[in-house]
């Protein structure tokens, strides 16, 4: 059986990319954010797909355990046919018609077990899938904000690891606690039977039993609760390590991230010892022990009293001899069940997050013209820290705009409000005329693109990373149009299988200036409106520089274009400057304009005008260009 065509596979809880309900797209059955108030309630949803396996399950658990505790009592009914004739002869034909029923009650609970076992996995695995799916589709709707306060090893580690412990609740957790249930009850049922005066034991056992175990369950929560929370530390930090091992390596940092790492490991295996050393501490056994003994006596006290058979009594033994197995078990399927629930909290933490909502899309579908304005705009990353203040302008499409300002006077991020990477939280930035957020998502981002400073690839093709984003993938000539007006296409061509060349993760194996020009012609494919670059080419040599500048350039034809970037040489040649300092506008318009009245603008390019071609960035990152 397939993922796609497991149950739930049609995606009961709107899990896998459900559509926007703002665009009109089809049914949204995503419950939404906080509509489970509780992790049991959660659960009982995910499991409402499965709901057909679970009663096959079922069925074929209550066939397995129900002829499980027959046997003994048929055994014994065979027993009798040969010891216990009053004639003193055995009666063979009744011992063989008994040995025949036996044989066909092992077929029968053969075939009730593989039912169970079928039923179940794909229980399992189903919840597994789904958990996994929703955590994954919860993510791609999360706003970069949520995700600039997490870590992204210990959102993937529920996606993963947490995803799973719902498997293995599911099976063996699910299965040993039904098999417990049935275990206990069928014994029960069968001694009554026999005789219900020998219930007094077993009775006594059920109810110590069932307190035993809820207090072994209160003990064991937190202790799950906490080794799934320390496997999602440890995570975190191997995937950050990992990402970040260029700078481990290039710092002599290894043997601090070596430590640090074995230090959340250490954690991780103390919860995970503690988990499994409480659910070791469990009474159980011993009272079934205690319980076996009661019967025995009870059950020899009627055979002197000549009201139980030999055979009745090997039955009864037999019956308090099948609880054992689920008895011992019970521990370990409750900290199974425990640990699910544990990860199935951590899984609806991301699932649930009303922070996802920030993203919801607007409904305004329309052709971007690139008319760009903002309107008293403020804006942080926490709240009660804005980056960016009360900004506002202007601009008509296709005008450049370069932003200048020193370094962490908020460029970038005014440039990540254009497509809405980030929303507003006061004022407005319209586009066309219409605010961000009244804008389909979709149809904004088609049209606005973003080159960052810090180039992502992915490790997939060229022409992959190229066609990201555009539905149904991009014509290779298009592409290859596109990657020469990027300065893309020599050094694609170059590469060992051309535009099918697989880069590595992040583009590591393509050169920063390469990578840069990849990203030009990724943005430039979708033929934006509104372009926004932020360019940080100082880190590359003067030949590639020039490249990337020729690039950006050519890219920016015909668009409007929000620049940031060191060469001064574009800052002049904008249409418009806005100059920002601490977040805020302090002056904007034409080069020579602010020339003559920004006192920050002249402070920042004074040096470079008497002096051109300086050799570094000055402050404000602006250098002259030096082709
Ligand atoms: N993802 C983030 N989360 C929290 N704070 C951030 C984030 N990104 C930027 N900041 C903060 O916002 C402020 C403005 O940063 P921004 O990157 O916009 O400045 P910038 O002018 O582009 O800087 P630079 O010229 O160095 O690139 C800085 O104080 C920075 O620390």
């Amino acid at each position: 059986m397939t993922a796609e065509t497991m149950p739930g596979g049609e995606d009961p809880a709107g899990t896998t990319a459900p559509p926007r309900p703002e665009s009109g797209a089809g049914p949204n059955t995503d419950p939404g954010p906080g509509t489970h108030s509780s992790v049991p309630r959660w659960l009982l949803a995910q499991m409402r797909p499965f709901r057909p396996y679970i009663a096959l399950f079922l069925l074929g658990s209550l066939a397995w355990q129900s002829l499980t505790a027959a046997i003994p009592l048929v055994t014994g009914l065979a027993f009798d046919a040969i010891l216990d004739q009053d004639d003193g002869s055995p009666d063979f034909g009744t011992f063989h018609a008994i040995a025949a029923g036996l044989l066909a009650l092992v077929v029968v609970r053969a075939l009730g077990g593989i039912m169970a076992t079928y039923s179940l996995e794909t229980f399992a695995s189903g919840l597994e899938r789904n958990a996994r799916a929703q955590v994954f589709a919860s993510l791609l709707r999360k706003s970069q904000g949520y995700f600039n306060r997490r870590r992204v090893g210990d959102l993937s580690a529920r996606a993963t690891g947490d995803a799973e412990s719902l498997n293995l609740m599911a099976s063996p957790g699910f299965d040993l606690a039904v098999d417990l249930a049935l275990n206990i009850l069928m014994p029960i049922v069968f001694i009554a039977l026999v005789d219900p005066r020998l219930l007094l034991s077993p009775v006594i056992f059920v109810v110590l039993f069932a307190l035993a175990l809820a207090e072994h369950g209160r003990r064991l929560e937190p202790v799950s609760d906490e080794a799934r929370e320390r496997f999602g530390d440890m995570t975190a930090q191997a995937s950050e390590s990992i990402a970040g091992i260029e700078v481990v390596g290039s710092t002599g940092g290894a043997d601090e991230e070596r430590s640090r790492f074995s230090e959340l490991a250490r954690s991780y295996r103390d919860a995970s010892v503690r988990q499994i050393r409480t659910q070791a501490l469990a009474l159980s056994p011993l009272l079934l022990t205690l319980a076996t003994v009661g019967a025995l006596v009870h059950s020899v006290i009627l055979l002197r009293d000549g009201s139980l058979s030999i055979g009745e009594l090997v039955a009864v033994l037999g019956l308090m001899g099948t609880l054992r197995a689920p008895t011992q078990l019970a521990s370990f399927s409750l900290g199974l069940i425990y640990l699910g629930m544990a990860g199935a909290q951590r899984i609806k933490e991301v699932v649930d997050d009303p922070e996802g909502e920030d993203e919801r899309s607007g409904r305004h579908i329309a052709p971007v013209t690139g008319e760009v304005a903002m309107e008293g705009v403020t804006f942080g990353y926490e709240p009660g820290k804005p980056v960016l203040r009360d900004l506002s302008f202007r601009v008509a499409p296709g005008t450049t705009v370069a932003i200048v300002g020193a370094t962490g006077s908020g460029k970038s991020t005014l440039l990540h409000l254009l497509n809405r990477t980030y929303t507003p939280d006061e004022g407005r930035v319209l586009i066309d005329g219409v605010p961000t957020t009244d804008w389909d998502i979709g149809a904004l981002r088609s049209r606005t693109s973003v080159i960052e400073q810090d180039v992502m690839l992915f490790s997939r093709t060229i022409a992959e990373n190229l066609s990201l984003g555009s539905e149904g993938g991009t014509d290779r000539a298009h592409m290859e149009a596109t990657a020469r007006i990027a300065q893309a296409h020599d050094f694609i061509m170059a590469t060992e299988h051309g535009y099918d060349t697989v880069v590595g993760e992040r583009g590591a194996t393509l050169s920063g200036g390469q990578r840069q020009r990849v990203a030009i012609a990724r943005a430039l494919i979708a033929d934006p409106r509104i372009l926004a670059v932020d360019d940080a080419t100082s880190a590359v040599d003067s030949a590639t520089e020039y490249e990337v500048q020729r690039a950006m350039r050519q890219a920016s034809d015909g668009r409007t274009t929000f620049l940031v970037t060191p060469r001064l040489s574009r800052i002049r040649a904008a249409d418009h400057i806005l100059v920002l300092d601490a977040g805020r506008i302090v002056d904007q318009g034409s080069h020579e304009q602010l020339l003559q009245d920004c006192s920050l603008y002249r402070r920042i390019f004074a040096p470079y005008l008497s002096k051109p071609a300086p050799d570094g960035p000055d402050a404000a990152g602006a250098k002259e260009e030096s082709h």
